[in-house]
């Protein structure tokens, strides 16, 4: 419930932002509008004091000895050099977390053992809560008190509600048609491989590590090479909260050489995956090739958000505003098509631009500021192509349309109008601040529409008409629609894809599933009291 409100107070606080944006306005940040260069990026108050790999409960350096730089994305200068993991080093990991299932203590404690490690661990995440929601910042350049206030709160939330599972993961006894007990048992699955994405670096550890680590699992992480920082540093409270050596261990490097280690070895029984749906196939593919171990996906995107013509308007351009702006656009379910009915249009697609006109951007240290920076040089130049194409291919460009300063990869929220579906911008996957209005003027029209994409994350709806609602939460084929909402992600509900989105469920009692074997004992029984 607290992160639901954390979340609500998010969009919220993104509700009243057009009234709140002139006091918060000062060094380091502007409306955009008023382009400028950012100035000086605020020192980050914290230190980065783990950087090296973390296997069998060490921090240790890579077998070759060789680092990579993260960079910060605010200016494109070194923030850390880091351990860079190969695969030699993802066979130790495998070694010790193979070693820690078949022979450590994790797997044969009891439920509530466990459940007592994951509650200290969140715990101490709220303890270094500001640290760590500076390292994501920094790391990752989304705004800080988005991290604190929200990403962080909703880790600890997620991290509790699988400790709550650890000691109620229970099988069934089933009445077969004979003189038999048959017992199921939900047994671990082994050594878990995953491999997380850099938008949301520590949520993603959390929605990985939490149910594989309540059902007796052991695991090997790999982050994202662009934001490794604060997964070393949970991990190591993880530690101080009483994980035993080997249980989870950390490789920060690159996809085509460690991930590609780690989603082909034949001794990781599990592979849990988040990222584009282009290297989800090769994930895919390295797991089926090696031993056919067990695959969840998470993957891509392109996700509607319908706007009924009895919708609030102003409401409606907030919603869509944060589903699509949120996070610098880069959510997996971005309502990145944002399908607004004839009757309103127009009207729409003015205040939209207001909006847009209007919102923070700058130093994400920064108080009050709603838009960091993009990741990295390669999406900062991957939006500003596809923003060119929209302008290529004939769609209004509203809002925006270009980069912010010269340093650092900050992005002018932009709005495209007028958008076809057959464009590039509205078929694929930008991860950034664009949003592209599309016009439509009946509900079948844009079933159909929303519809025809190979993706299936997630869908939103703006209407107060119950009846609409209904018809399009069915007909949607979509793993979540939001109604009136977006982007709640309470750890009890499951999150994924339809299609081209994925495989499988993560959070909620879903996600205990890809982390569990089902084994039938069946015994026979001799002159049974009853059956
Ligand atoms: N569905 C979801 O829950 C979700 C969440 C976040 C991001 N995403 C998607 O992720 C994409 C953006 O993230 P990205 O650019 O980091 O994606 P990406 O697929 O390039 O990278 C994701 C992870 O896979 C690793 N990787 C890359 N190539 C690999 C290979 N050959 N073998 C093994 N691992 C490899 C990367 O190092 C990284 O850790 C977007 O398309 C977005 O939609 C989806």
């Amino acid at each position: 419930m607290a992160v639901r409100l954390g979340l609500v107070s998010l969009f919220k606080r993104s509700l009243s932002a057009s009234s709140r944006v002139g006091s918060a306005l000062g060094a380091g940040t502007q409306r955009f509008g008023t382009v400028a260069a950012v100035e000086e990026p605020i020192s980050p108050p914290v230190e980065v004091n783990y950087t090296k790999l973390l296997i069998n409960g060490q921090f240790v350096d890579s077998a070759s000895g060789k680092t990579f730089p993260t960079l910060d994305p605010r200016t494109g200068e070194v923030i850390a050099h880091v351990a860079e993991g190969d695969e030699e080093d993802v066979n130790r990991a495998v070694f010790a977390a193979r070693k820690a299932f078949d022979e450590g203590p994790w797997p044969r404690m009891t439920g509530y053992e466990r459940s007592r490690v994951l509650n200290r661990f969140a715990d101490l995440i709220e303890k270094h809560n500001d640290e760590i929601a500076a390292l994501e910042t920094w790391d990752n350049g989304k705004p800080y008190e988005q991290s604190a206030q929200v990403e962080i709160p909703m880790v600890t939330r997620l991290i509790r509600y699988y400790a709550g599972w650890a000691d109620k993961i229970h099988g069934l006894i089933v009445p077969a048609d004979g003189p038999h007990h048959v017992q199921v048992l939900h047994e671990p699955i082994g050594v878990a491989g995953q491999i997380i994405p850099w938008n949301f670096p520590l949520l993603m550890f959390a929605w990985k590590v939490g149910p594989a680590l309540a059902s007796g699992n052991t695991i090997v992480m790999k982050t994202a090479e662009q934001t490794p920082l604060s997964a070393l540093f949970v991990a190591q409270l993880l530690h101080e909260a009483g994980l035993p050596d080997g249980v989870l261990n950390v490789i920060s490097g690159f996809g085509p050489t460690a991930g590609a280690a780690l989603a082909s070895h034949v001794d990781v029984d599990k592979l849990a995956f988040t990222g584009s749906t282009q290297t989800g196939k090769i994930v895919l593919e390295l797991a089926t090739k090696s031993n056919l171990k067990s695959v969840t996906l998470e993957l891509g995107g392109k996700s509607p958000m319908i706007i009924l013509d009895d919708a609030d308007i102003d409401q409606a351009v907030e919603l869509a505003h944060f589903a699509l702006f949120f996070n610098q656009g880069q959510c997996c379910c971005a309502g990145s098509r944002t399908f607004v009915h004839e009757r309103v249009y127009d009207q729409f697609v003015e205040k939209a631009k207001a909006r847009a006109l209007k919102r923070v951007v700058g130093d994400p240290f920064k108080k009050g500021v709603e838009q960091g920076p993009q990741i990295d040089e390669e999406q900062f130049k991957k939006i500003l192509k596809y923003i060119q194409s929209g302008k290529d291919n004939g769609a209004t460009l509203v809002s925006g349309g270009d980069r912010i300063g010269d340093k650092g990869y900050y992005i002018q929220p932009t709005i495209f109008s007028n958008v076809k579906d057959e464009m590039e911008i509205a078929r694929e996957e930008i991860f950034g601040p664009v949003q592209s209005i599309l016009k439509f003027n009946d509900l079948d029209e844009v079933i159909q529409r929303a519809n025809a994409t190979r993706y299936g994350l997630a869908a939103g709806v703006f209407t107060s008409n119950l009846e609409k609602a209904n018809t399009l939460m069915r007909a949607l084929r979509a793993g979540t629609v939001w109604i009136n909402c977006y982007d709640v992600f309470d750890a009890a509900i499951p999150f994924g894809g339809f299609k081209m989105s994925g495989h499988g469920r993560e959070k909620g009692i879903d996600s205990l599933k890809n982390y569990l074997q089902v084994k039938a004992v069946v015994t026979p029984i001799k002159n049974p009291a009853w059956l």
